[in-house]
């Protein structure tokens, strides 16, 4: 397997175009879990307050051995942070947690818009990396017009928008708007949570068409889109093979027969009207 590649954020730092998602890798198990992920290459891994994790993936980054600049970690503010002094204190948390001395990149979970906080959270995220407690800030589930309202009051572009997108639903327009102005997209539940993705036929015939597996097809996908998926796995062997995605090349045609699986959303995950706390 070759080394996963990485791409320049807006602000300089580097980002992997494939990570590990970590929701649900609790306990011992977790961090072994994550420590393999780390053997296999895994650089990127993805976390949150609201994950009740910190604390093992922090001890899974000290237990691999790696040298802490190599990995890039990620955690996020929830619902019940929001607020400019509200986002700093919740970030030193999430340092002590990690037991870790600065996070690579952080991320405002949900924008809650009915609680109206979001551009102060934006703000305490400023001074934070300002501070030196994070290197790269961004979003996670925020539409144009709340990335434009960001934008706007602060003049500060966020590194990163990590949003619910895989075949099912690929967020064309939402992407070719991060594009537009230097925004990472970063896609979570990229494999759709093993629903019935996997089975679909277009992804059946193209993994043979290439020799690897309709989940390797669809990881290939993401990051042809320009997006890094952080698919979650537990399992050693089905991590390697969901790095394993850049040693084969889909056509156009291919990536847009994979977009046309398109339905929507799948889960309750709509940014103007979830409320995660
Ligand atoms: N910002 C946000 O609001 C959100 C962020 N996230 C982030 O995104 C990450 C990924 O999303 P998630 O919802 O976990 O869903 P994924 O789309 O990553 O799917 C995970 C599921 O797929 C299975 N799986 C993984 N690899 C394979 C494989 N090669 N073959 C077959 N099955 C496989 C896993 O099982 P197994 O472990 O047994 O391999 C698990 O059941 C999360 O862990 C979290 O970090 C998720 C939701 C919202
Ligand atoms: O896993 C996460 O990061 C989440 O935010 C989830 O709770 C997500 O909001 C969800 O499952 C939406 O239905």
């Amino acid at each position: 397997m070759s080394a996963i590649p990485t791409v320049t954020l807006n602000d300089g730092a580097w980002f992997p175009e494939l990570g590990l998602g970590t929701y649900n890798l609790r306990g011992e198990e977790g961090i072994a879990a994550i420590v393999s992920a780390i053997d296999a290459g895994y650089r990127l891994l993805d976390t949150a307050v609201n994950y009740e994790n910190e604390r093992e993936v922090g001890e899974a980054v000290r237990r691999s051995g790696a040298e802490r600049d190599t990995l890039l970690v990620t955690s996020k503010i929830p619902g019940r942070h929001h607020g400019r002094q509200e986002a700093v204190d919740s970030i030193r948390g999430s340092l002590d947690l990690l037991g870790l001395d600065r996070i690579d990149l952080h991320l405002i979970h949900w924008p809650n818009p009915s609680v109206g906080k979001y551009v102060d959270t934006w703000r305490g995220m400023i001074e934070a990396q300002q501070e030196g407690l994070v290197r790269s800030i961004g979003v996670s589930n925020f539409t144009e017009d709340m990335l434009t309202e960001l934008i706007e009051a602060t003049g500060v572009v966020p590194a990163v928008n990590q949003v619910e997108l895989h075949p099912y639903f690929p967020q064309a327009e939402l992407r070719a708007f991060h594009a537009t102005h230097g925004i990472r997209t970063e896609s979570w539940s990229p494999l759709a949570r093993r629903t019935e993705l996997l089975n679909e036929q277009i992804l059946r015939e193209l993994a043979v068409v290439h020799d690897v597996t309709p989940t390797q097809v669809v990881l290939r996908w993401h990051t042809q889109l320009g997006s890094t998926p952080i698919p979650k796995s537990a399992d050693p062997d089905r991590q390697r093979e969901n790095a394993d995605v850049f040693g084969f090349t889909l056509t156009d045609d291919q990536v847009a027969a994979i977009s046309d699986l398109e339905r929507g959303r799948l889960w309750d995950g709509d940014p103007l009207t979830h409320e995660e706390m």
